[in-house]
């Protein structure tokens, strides 16, 4: 049997977890804040992914939402219900999750750190990198018939899933959050704990396109976890990071896992990150370009740090998406090609519009090309 017991005061909070394993599968964890409105659960009632997910929330000071991500990991799995002050929703969607904290950040847990949700990425500090939302998968595609609003207040015509996937460290946090916030978190490394996602709408061709961005923690304890959330996904962006040789070497593992897990037309785009770390490159751009033709997916490198094609990537992702869906009959076919001929700063090799195909358990390429540069 073991028993542990942690306290701590942060942020003028008195936390406490009580985590015990009487036996396996018995788990009680305890959080209460200083005016101990949040419950205990009942015993027994937290399943083992959920304590690992919360408990490593606690541990790695992730408390700033701590209560809330229980509360969305309580809704999840038991139906929901309210818990302390906050109202959850019942089998939230992911919206719903993000609604629900914001509604939190307004609250008095939150507003003294605003920018502290795991939600909204780490804060400037970096001390937070608290990424363990458990929404339930949403389903992929969202077709409104009118235009939709987005928990950020921007309308949106058509949404996708997107998610981030690749070893711890490789950067899937950084590239998100300069996407969305167009900043690079320097500073010491956190990984991810579980998943969370951000939103970003994004305006292709006259229409509003919500990209629903899914950032994986990369450490394999979480990838029973994460494999839940590849289903929904209508695209996977998969980093490398081309100063660590072992992450380029796990992207076939990667590419296994996702043929095994995601949709079978799933967009899939390989991504060289950290393209700026020029003294510390240990896999070379034309390896990353083979690899990628190899598995017939699109590549690029980039870098979160100086911001090179991560635009790019995720409106080329966008872009292919958008056209996939909505293409009218006489709309002339969109390509890929032409649109990043257009664009400055790419380097690599670029296929798109490709399938896993189940039946034959090989990639098809149906088009592809290389760029001038390249
Ligand atoms: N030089 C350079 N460093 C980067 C870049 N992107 C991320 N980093 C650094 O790499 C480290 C890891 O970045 P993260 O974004 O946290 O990595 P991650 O893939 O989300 O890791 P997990 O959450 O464990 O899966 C951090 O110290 C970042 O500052 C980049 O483009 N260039």
């Amino acid at each position: 049997m073991r028993s542990e017991h942690l306290s701590r005061r942060e942020g003028g909070r008195r936390l406490r977890c009580l985590h015990s394993e009487a036996e396996p599968g018995f788990t009680a964890i305890q959080l209460l804040l200083r005016d101990n409105s949040c419950p205990p659960f009942p015993s027994g009632s937290v399943s083992r992914v959920e304590t690992s997910l919360l408990y490593a929330l606690f541990t790695r000071s992730y408390v700033r939402d701590a209560r809330l991500n229980f509360c969305c990991l309580y809704a999840e799995f038991h139906g929901g219900k309210s818990v302390g002050e906050e109202k959850v929703f019942h089998s939230p969607t992911a919206e719903q999750v993000t609604m629900s904290r914001k509604k939190a950040m307004k609250g008095k847990v939150s507003s003294k750190s605003p920018k502290g949700s795991p939600s909204s990425g780490r804060d400037g500090g970096r001390t937070g990198k608290g990424l363990a939302a458990a929404a339930a998968p949403s389903s992929g595609l969202v077709y409104p018939s009118r235009p939709s609003l987005s928990n950020s207040g921007e309308f949106y015509d058509i949404a996708f899933k997107v998610m981030l996937v690749g070893d711890s460290g490789v950067g899937k946090t950084c590239l998100l959050v300069r996407f969305k916030d167009g900043a690079f978190l320097a500073g010491s490394f956190i990984s991810t704990v579980g998943i969370d996602f951000r939103n970003k709408v994004m305006s292709i061709d006259a229409v509003k396109v919500k990209l629903q961005i899914w950032d994986t923690a990369g450490q394999e304890r979480f990838r029973s976890v994460t494999h839940a959330y590849y289903r929904d996904a209508n695209a996977l962006l998969l980093l490398y990071d081309v100063s660590n040789k072992a992450s380029f070497d796990n992207i076939r593992a990667w590419l296994t896992e996702i043929h095994e897990y995601a949709q079978q037309d799933v967009v899939v785009m390989l991504l060289g990150n950290k393209a700026d770390s020029t003294h510390n490159r240990v896999v070379r751009r034309e390896e990353g370009e083979k690899l990628a033709k190899e598995f017939g997916v699109p590549f690029m490198e980039t870098s979160a740090k100086s911001g090179l094609n991560v635009e790019l990537a995720f409106t080329a992702v966008a872009k292919e998406l958008k056209h996939r869906t909505m293409k009218e009959p006489d709309e002339p076919k969109f390509e890929l090609k032409e649109y990043l001929n257009e664009s400055s700063g790419l380097h690599g090799y670029l296929t798109c519009h490709f399938l896993f195909c189940a039946d034959v358990k090989k990639v098809f390429v149906h088009r592809h090309y290389r760029n001038a540069a390249g």
